[in-house]
Parts: C-alpha cells; sequence; structure tokens
C-alpha cells in the first residue's frame, strides 16, 4: 500500500502538470481540515424535533480500517452519536431499543432517502424516497415476490414448485460446476455469484446469463459475490440434531420440507446473517426530536455485535438454537431491516440461503487448500459488505 502510494507521488512529482497537482493537494488539504474541525466535538447530537426524516440506506463508511471500527465507536460514544459525512450531519444509532423505534415505532418518519447522485432520481425501490412512486414500485414487486409467501414464513414456500424448481435447476448448474475444477484451490464466489442471480433472472426475465457473459462480469466486477464458507464442526456426536446427513442422505435433493428437519443449518445462516450484517442499514430515537433533512444510520454492525445480547460476539457460533435443537429468534436480530423499508426479498433470500448451503454441503465437501491461506473473515467495502477473494477446495461427495 505504502509502496503504491510512494510511486503514485513521484509519478506526481515529475509529471509536467505538478503545479495543478500541488494546487489540487492543497485544496484536499484545506477540505479535510474543514471536515475535521466541523466533525470534532460533536459526539453527541443537538436534536430539534420535525416531521419526515430522511435515512441513508447504505453507509459502509463504518467498516473503514475494519469492522471493529463500528463497535469500538460504539463503545466510545454510546449508543447514539452524531457525525458529519461530507455536508451531511448524519445521526448513528448503535443500540437495538433505539433502532427499534426508529424502524418500527416511528418506521414512516424515517422511511425517506437522500437524494444521492448515483442513484439517478431515486426510481428505483431502495433509493427511491418515501413517496407514491415507492409505495407502487414496493407493492409491485412484492407482490411478485410474495409468490414466496410472507417474510420467514417458509412453509408456505414449499407450495410453490416453480419457484424450487427454478432454484433446484440454479444449485445443479453450481454443483456441475464447482465439480469439475477437480482439486486445485479456486474461488467459487463468480460461480455462487451467477448462481444466485440467475435465480433472479429466471423469475423475471425467464433468462439466465451464462459462464463469461460479459454483462454479468460487469456486475460481479461491481458487486463481487456474497458467499459464506463454513466449516463443519464435530459436535454431532453430542447434538444429534447437528446430523444434517442422517436427516436427508445424500441421494435426493434437498427439499423446503427439510427445513424443520435441519434447524443447524438454519442457525448457521442465522449466524452468518449476524456476524455478518449486510450494511448498517439506515433511521431516532427514544423521543429525541430530529431536524428535517438529518441522515439517520441504523448500525447494524453494532446492533448485532452487542456483548449484552450476543455474548462472544465476535464469535461464529450458531446460537439461534436452544440446548434440544429448538430454534430461537432474539428479537434484537434484525438482518433484514424491519418496518416500512424491511429487505422486500426477505422471502426469496431466506429460500436460497437454505437451498443452496444445504445442497452444496449435501454434494459437495469444501476444504482449505493445503498450503493456502486462511480466508479473511472481515469483509470488505462495498455496496453491501463483501467477502474478499478467498480460496477453497470443491471435492464432489457422490463419485
Ligand atoms: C441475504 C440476503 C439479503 C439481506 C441480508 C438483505 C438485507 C436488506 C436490508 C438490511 C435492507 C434495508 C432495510 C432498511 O432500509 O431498513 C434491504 C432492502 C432491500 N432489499 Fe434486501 N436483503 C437480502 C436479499 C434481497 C433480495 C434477494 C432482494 C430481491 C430479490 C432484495 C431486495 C431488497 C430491496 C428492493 C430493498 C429496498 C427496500 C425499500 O427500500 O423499500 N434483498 N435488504
Amino acid at each position: 500500500m505504502c509502496t503504491r502510494l510512494l510511486s503514485s507521488l513521484s509519478s506526481v512529482l515529475s509529471s509536467p502538470s505538478l503545479p495543478f497537482s500541488l494546487f489540487s493537494l492543497f485544496i484536499l488539504l484545506v477540505f479535510v481540515l474543514h471536515l475535521w474541525r466541523r466533525g470534532g466535538g460533536s459526539s453527541r447530537p443537538t436534536l430539534v424535533r420535525g416531521p419526515g426524516v430522511w435515512r441513508l440506506q447504505f453507509g459502509p463508511w463504518l467498516w473503514e480500517e475494519g469492522h471493529l471500527t463500528c463497535f469500538s465507536v460504539r463503545c466510545r460514544l454510546g449508543p447514539l452519536f452524531s457525525m458529519q459525512l461530507g455536508p451531511h450531519f448524519t445521526l448513528v444509532v448503535n443500540s437495538y431499543d433505539l433502532a427499534k423505534e426508529v424502524l418500527l415505532t416511528r418506521g414512516r418518519d424515517f422511511a425517506g432517502r437522500p437524494k444521492m447522485l448515483l442513484t439517478r432520481g431515486g426510481k428505483d425501490i431502495a433509493f427511491c424516497d418515501y413517496s407514491a412512486l415507492w409505495k407502487s414500485h414496493r407493492r409491485l414487486v412484492h407482490s411478485a415476490l410474495s409468490l414466496f409467501g410472507e417474510g420467514g414464513r417458509l412453509q408456505d414456500i414449499g407450495k410453490r414448485p416453480r419457484e424450487t424448481l427454478i432454484i433446484h435447476g440454479c444449485v445443479d448448474d453450481l454443483v456441475a460446476e464447482l465439480g469439475s475444477v477437480g482439486s486445485r484451490a479456486f474461488d467459487p464466489s463468480a460461480a455462487v455469484t451467477r448462481a444466485v442471480t440467475n435465480v433472479v433472472c429466471t423469475l423475471v426475465f425467464s433468462a439466465t446469463y451464462r459462464r463469461d457473459d460479459a454483462e454479468l462480469k460487469e456486475v460481479i466486477d461491481y458487486n463481487n459475490g456474497i458467499v459464506e464458507t463454513i466449516a463443519r464442526g464435530g459436535l454431532v456426536d453430542l447434538f444429534p440434531w447437528l446430523q444434517l446427513e442422517e436427516q436427508v442422505g445424500l441421494e435426493r435433493p434437498v427439499r423446503l420440507s427439510d427445513r424443520t428437519r435441519l434447524p443447524y443449518v438454519e442457525a448457521v445462516i442465522q449466524e452468518g446473517l449476524r456476524i455478518r450484517p449486510r450494511q448498517p442499514g439506515p433511521h431516532s430515537p427514544h423521543g429525541h426530536p430530529v431536524q428535517p433533512g438529518t441522515r439517520v444510520l441504523v448500525n447494524m454492525w453494532a446492533l448485532h455485535h452487542n456483548p449484552t445480547d450476543w455474548p462472544k460476539p465476535d464469535l461464529f457460533n450458531p446460537r439461534f438454537l436452544d440446548g434440544r435443537g429448538g430454534r430461537v429468534s432474539p428479537s434484537c436480530f434484525l438482518p433484514f431491516g424491519a418496518g416500512p423499508r424491511v429487505c422486500v426479498g426477505e422471502s426469496l433470500a431466506r429460500l436460497e440461503l437454505f437451498l443452496f448451503l444445504s445442497s452444496l454441503l449435501q454434494r459437495i465437501s469444501f476444504s482449505l487448500p493445503p498450503a493456502g491461506p486462511v480466508p479473511d473473515l472481515r469483509g470488505r467495502l462495498g455496496v453491501v459488505l463483501q467477502p474478499p477473494p478467498y480460496l477453497v477446495v470443491a471435492t464432489p461427495r457422490h463419485t
């Protein structure tokens, strides 16, 4: 990093446009100093009552310097603090109680979105302000996706053979692709991204992307996949409900009805969603009035890593089961957000997570390359939190 910085600096210094570069550098320094001075000292917000407060959808800056920053920020500044994000006065919500108020109790007041250049006028769903346009778009998408049942009620989804067939088709392609690589270590992110993208593309456009599709490559380059590697422990002797294979076997595809028999898979998925939340979702708090136009962020990272709610929060521990294998769902677990702007794709996402993960584990053994690096689990900045590139060996289990 330092070397790259030095080499860029030396090329700038040797360039004919040196006066211009120095001027730009000067302007940049003044700007940074200005922001630093404005931001400094505002550890507690001054709040003013007002209706219709905006909230910001994505705030990956919270992960700068690694995810732990979020938590240390929470420790230092408590459940609510303000900061100056460029020109925007921004409140950051770090506790479940305040998040509940922002997302649910006063959900509509905080359901707005700021205007952002990149969103081209916010005509989509995620970036659209709380408006009649957003409502009609959301209703449209929701009715399409509610083919999958209401959020979390996967038993309803089991009655939808077309959707599960589509997912199984994409899983089959993925298994074939992963299984064809052989014993060399590789990064499966692109294949997995294509498989989950193809589920939505088949449902909506009846079309899928093939390998090496230029358009898909562009999407992947931008988004770079969301994949989790999960190692299985040897706890099955102690806890019978951990036996995956015994519940489903290796011969037939995993069905949604297997979900009740695979609570550990579910708990692993929940833990993955907790320990690496998609983003610090947006939104205020304990009756504190908030000035209109203030951006409010719900720091999902802090919510999901609060040691009061989650003992040893940085430990990956599928804790969503009680001692007898029954499901536990703490109210402070909000991987899909809550309230009016809750994730509209939650049902589909849960369906895919279950079928992809259980089918992949059923048909492929994943291992680390013998001499390779252990995947970096910190995540990296993006529109959503993504895993950095990593290598695994995928060995088909049926041959
Ligand atoms: C593991 C998978 C997923 C996670 C963890 C996730 C999480 C989230 C979260 C936290 C939000 C913001 C909620 C808020 O602002 O309070 C969101 C919004 C959204 N999600 Fe997802 N999501 C997932 C998958 C999907 C899928 C598969 C789709 C579509 C097929 C989808 C479509 C959307 C849309 C359209 C919004 C914006 C909703 C609005 O602003 O009204 N998501 N999601």
